[in-house]
């Protein structure tokens, strides 16, 4: 039997196992992520990150001296970038004194990313450019379809903003479609988003590799650049998710992201 211990945390109840393996030893194996994220027969969780050094990192070519976020969706396959993980895992460096201070960078599948420990206990983090793709697609539930606007955030992502009372009523157990086909070959995360009011938006995700989870960091920033684009408000957005509520701030293209991030034990999990 092999034993391995495990922090277990949540950003807006979007939740992580957190593997510490400075020297990459493990084995990321997708059948060992899939039980380890069952919420059954496992631990339970969205996703996995692994704490390695980037130095350990063979597709890492940048700055060798940080941590590397090195992120696993609950089927077992890679994302590019995890906005609610990145904030766990830098909560997890502070935890566990693996950082000197409260600023510090975090390598991704996506690049670096800064983060900052906000006031309140929040932390703050760059997710970098979210760029609105000029691409014509539709996403589909059911019977129903919606015009969706196509944003890279790192990793992919439709959003759909949806009519008053709609978006309670969705059905996310469902697989959402998407056309064209080939507008998203690697898969997509999609994101259902109400207009609350100026500069706040509810939101709904069907994450890639997961299902609809209570909260998606990158799909809170795809949802809020393309109501930015659509109506030109310049100012925080806040998106309230099932899980508690993000903001959302602009420099350009460059989103910072904003909101809590929380470690809730740890343990040994026997396989
Ligand atoms: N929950 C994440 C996104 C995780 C990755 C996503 N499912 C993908 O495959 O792109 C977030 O907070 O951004």
């Amino acid at each position: 039997m092999r034993r391995f211990s495990f922090h277990k945390g949540h950003g807006t109840q979007n939740d992580f196992i957190i593997l510490d393996d400075s020297y990459g030893m493990h084995d990321m194996h997708p059948e060992f992520i899939k039980t380890m994220c069952d919420r059954r027969s496992g631990i339970g969780a969205d996703g996995v990150i692994r704490v390695v050094r980037a130095s350990s990192v063979r597709e890492w070519t940048g700055e060798p001296s940080v941590w590397f976020m090195d992120y696993y969706n609950a089927d077992g396959t890679t994302a590019e970038m995890c906005g609610n993980g990145l904030r766990v895992f830098a909560r997890h460096l502070i935890n566990e004194q693996l950082v000197d201070t409260g600023s510090f960078d975090v390598a991704t599948r996506a690049g670096l990313k800064h983060v900052d420990v906000a006031r309140h206990g929040l932390i703050r983090t760059d997710v970098g450019a979210a760029t609105l793709v000029d691409e014509a697609v539709t996403v589909g539930l059911g019977e129903r379809e919606w015009p969706a606007v196509k944003v890279d955030v790192g990793n992919p992502h439709a959003v759909v903003f949806v009519d008053d009372g709609e978006l309670a009523d969705l059905d996310l157990t469902r697989q959402p479609g998407w056309a064209p086909q080939d507008a998203y070959p690697n898969g997509v995360n999609v994101e259902f988003v109400h207009v609350d009011g100026p500069g706040k938006l509810s939101m709904r995700v069907h994450e890639r590799g997961v299902g609809e989870t209570k909260s998606c960091g990158t799909g809170v920033v795809a949802a809020a650049a393309a109501y930015r684009a659509r109506t030109g408000f310049d100012s925080t957005i806040e998106v309230t998710v099932p899980g508690g509520e993000l903001a959302v701030d602009f420099d350009g293209d460059d989103a910072c992201l904003t909101g809590p991030a929380v470690i809730i034990g740890r343990g040994e999990f026997w396989l």
